[in-house]
């Protein structure tokens, strides 16, 4: 068996980053931005006071001096005078700064009778202006490919970018497999269950950028599966559930390698997910998961994140690993890696005690996968670890 770095260089060498497309600004969180942007403008566009207050000679604003209001600058409508020695202008957060203004008083530091005001005694000494370009100039570059995320919206917005270059989309087809299995909210006979893997990979894979097709459950026989495969036309990748292992009724290898899959590999040394294969069907990559809910689910951090990410142009990487202390001790692992259910907190993590990977609510309690090496010794509490987080 291979280990799983070796897999995920074999799955992720199946896949090519897609085409950029167009999109409107509005649809481009969590999207990756495929080339380049330049801003449009600068921001703020002119010299802008930071606060309400009066705008003036810097050099007049001495304690207690006095100035003639001679007008008003608001957001959105200047003052199109001149500020001289002994006048003010009434200015608000955002305005733009009056020619000959080089100082804004806060209206707290203020006392103002009609026309005139009066500053105080004790002045805060900051100018509050925010000079043109403060935030970016125009001309100023986001570099390709990023990850967009809220706050990248709204600094394109402000840049004036309409509408964005970002990766296409990959298209998943998911193909759950098995007799046992009917839709949420269908009624199961006495020997069936509700298929759950598809729709935790559905939501896993469309939180990082994937369009998934879930396809109608197939069946354990070669005719259902040759018609689930038929239906991935247009797919960039193939997902299957199930029917990976060695039992009779575990058809997908065989039916995928009829169909002409060029197969990468087939079982990897890791717990769980061991009976999981990936290849290429027709030059489409395809990813035969292991049936068992929480392998089915860890395989798709582990192995279809990565491709997903590559797809849509973000560097190649495996699943972030980060470090924490153990809270509870653990015994020696076997001789595959396992990603074990834990729950983190406060730097301090502990491994579920029920690790069996049909187990959902275990799967739903914990934050994190600790991970553990082929044959990694005992190890006591305070022991660093690695662990990646759900
Ligand atoms: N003799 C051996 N038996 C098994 C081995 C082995 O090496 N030798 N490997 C075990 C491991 S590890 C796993 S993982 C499973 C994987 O088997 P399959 O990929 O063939 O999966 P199925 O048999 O189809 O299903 C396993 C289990 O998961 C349930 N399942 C399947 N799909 C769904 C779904 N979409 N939603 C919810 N639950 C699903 C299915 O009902 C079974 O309970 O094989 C071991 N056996
Ligand atoms: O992937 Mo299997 O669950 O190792 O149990």
């Amino acid at each position: 068996m291979i280990t799983v770095a070796e897999a995920l260089e074999r799955v992720l060498s199946l896949f090519e980053p897609l085409e950029p497309e167009i999109v409107p600004l509005a649809a481009t969180c969590g999207r990756v931005l495929a080339q380049p942007v330049t801003a449009n403008r600068s921001q703020p566009p002119f010299a802008a006071s930071a606060m309400d207050g009066y705008a003036l000679m810097g050099v007049e604003a001495e304690p207690d001096a006095m100035f003639k209001v001679i007008g008003e600058s608001a957001a959105g409508h200047g003052f199109d005078g001149v500020v001289k020695a002994g006048q003010a202008v009434r200015i608000f957060t955002g305005a733009p700064l009056p020619t000959g203004a080089t100082r804004v008083i806060i209206q707290e530091d203020v006392n103002r009778s009609g026309d005139v005001i009066t500053l105080k005694h004790e002045l805060d000494q900051k100018d509050y202006i925010r000079p043109a370009g403060a935030d970016f100039s125009k001309g100023d570059t986001i570099k390709a490919p990023r990850l967009i995320s809220p706050s990248d919206v709204a600094l394109f917005a402000s840049m004036n970018l309409p509408a964005v270059p970002v990766a296409r989309r990959p298209v998943v087809a998911l193909i759950a497999t098995g007799d046992e299995l009917v839709m949420p909210g269908d009624v199961p006979n006495q020997d069936q269950i509700i298929a759950s893997n598809s729709f935790g990979l559905k939501a896993l894979f469309e939180q990082h950028g994937a369009e998934v097709r879930m396809l109608p459950i197939a069946s354990d026989t070669e005719g259902s599966l040759r018609t689930a495969f038929e239906l991935t036309k247009g797919a960039d990748l193939i997902v299957t559930i199930g029917g990976a292992s060695v039992g009779d009724h575990d058809l997908v290898g065989k039916v995928a390698t009829d169909l002409g899959m060029e197969r990468a590999f087939y079982k990897v040394a890791m717990r769980p997910g061991k009976p999981l294969m990936a290849g290429k069907l027709s030059r489409t990559p395809m990813v035969g998961l292991p049936g068992n809910p929480v392998s089915s689910m860890v395989c798709g951090h582990i192995f279809i994140l990565p491709a997903l990410r590559k797809l849509q142009g973000l560097p190649e990487q495996p699943a972030a690993l980060l470090k924490a202390e153990l809270a509870a001790p653990l015994g020696q692992n076997g001789p595959r890696e396992h990603y074990m259910r834990a729950k983190v907190s406060d730097g301090e993590i502990t491994a579920f005690a029920r690790q069996d990977s049909s187990l959902l609510t275990v799967l739903a309690d914990a934050n994190a996968l600790l991970v553990r090496e082929p044959h990694d010794p005992a190890k006591e509490v305070g022991a660093m670890v690695s662990y990646l987080l759900l």
